[in-house]
């Protein structure tokens, strides 16, 4: 009887310490899935695109997930309202990285880049390295899924763009009239296929994103006026009201390449405070005799 219950005890014992094991084996694994020990970020990836390949240096970037809604605006020309598009991290990195870099925006006339009176505001071309930059670059190339090539084309140098009172953008096209020959000395020249435009800081009083020639695929609803993001302009087309976070893409080329001119848009004046906001314009390349 005594050997009977030493042995059950041993038994007992026995499968006590099994059990302890394998809990201690489950925490550990589910601790290893869930990526304990490691920085508490979603998404991790190796720089892909052509741009951040070949001016990266770091081996490893680690980017928080961004949980963005998409509004499908007009379907021709293709336009999607883009909500939290940027989390106020990324905003607050992105600003800093561009602070000190501002200089009076140009614009491109008979291919020299001139100052005018078209364009009042103030540009501040990004650090392509920066991490924040990095992280919104990638994920703008992956809501493009196959418009690139990822043998050929790449995101472009993103821009940062400020106007304070009075500044604005009057009526152009993102896409350049004759492509811009490619600086590798290759016999291709790139365009601008697509704009994301991204509202950083919008403590401002007016400063909407006009595109005339834009319709929306129907009207909004009336009874959400307060809270609107865009609105029918007096003047046709449609309005997008700066909100920070939020980003506006659209297409700018035919499947040929040539430019869609129903995209011209304007940035109007602010009238108080300042709006600041990223253009990510993704290049797409085609070869010289086509
Ligand atoms: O400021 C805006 O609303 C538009 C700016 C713009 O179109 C641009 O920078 O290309
Ligand atoms: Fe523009």
């Amino acid at each position: 009887m005594a050997e009977k219950s030493t042995a059950k005890r041993a038994v007992i014992k026995n499968r006590a310490t099994l059990s302890v094991a394998v809990t201690t084996f489950c925490a550990l694994l589910a601790a290893w899935l869930l990526g304990w020990g490691s920085k508490s970020s979603v998404d991790s990836f190796h720089p892909p695109s052509p741009l951040l390949r070949s001016n990266s240096s770091s081996s490893e970037l680690r980017c928080e997930d961004q949980s963005y809604k998409t509004e499908l605006i007009s379907l021709d020309p293709l336009v999607i309202y883009i909500r939290d598009f940027f989390n106020t991290q990324e905003i607050n990195d992105i600003v800093q990285a561009g602070e000190d870099r501002f200089n009076p925006s140009v614009v491109n006339q008979n291919g020299k880049m001139i100052q005018n009176p078209y364009r009042t505001s103030w540009s501040a071309a990004l650090p392509a390295e920066d991490p924040a930059v990095q992280c919104v670059l990638e994920r703008s190339r992956r809501f493009l899924g196959t418009v690139l090539d990822p043998n050929e084309d790449e995101m472009g140098v993103p821009q940062l763009v400020r106007y304070t009172e009075g500044q604005e953008y009057n009526l152009h096209h993102d896409w350049m009239r004759i492509p811009q020959p490619a600086f590798d000395g290759s016999p291709r020249s790139f365009n601008r296929v697509a704009s994301f435009f991204v509202i950083l800081q919008a403590d401002c009083e007016g400063g909407e994103t006009w595109f005339p020639f834009i319709e929306a695929v129907s009207p909004q609803p009336k009874e959400s006026e307060g809270g609107r993001l865009w609105r029918e302009h007096e003047d046709g087309g449609i309005a997008f009201k700066p909100v920070a976070g939020n980003g506006i893409f659209w297409v700018n080329l035919f499947p040929n390449g040539t430019g869609d001119t129903r995209t011209v848009h304007a940035g109007l004046p602010v009238t108080g405070g300042l709006k600041t906001a990223m253009n990510i314009w993704p290049r797409q390349y085609r070869p010289n005799s086509q």
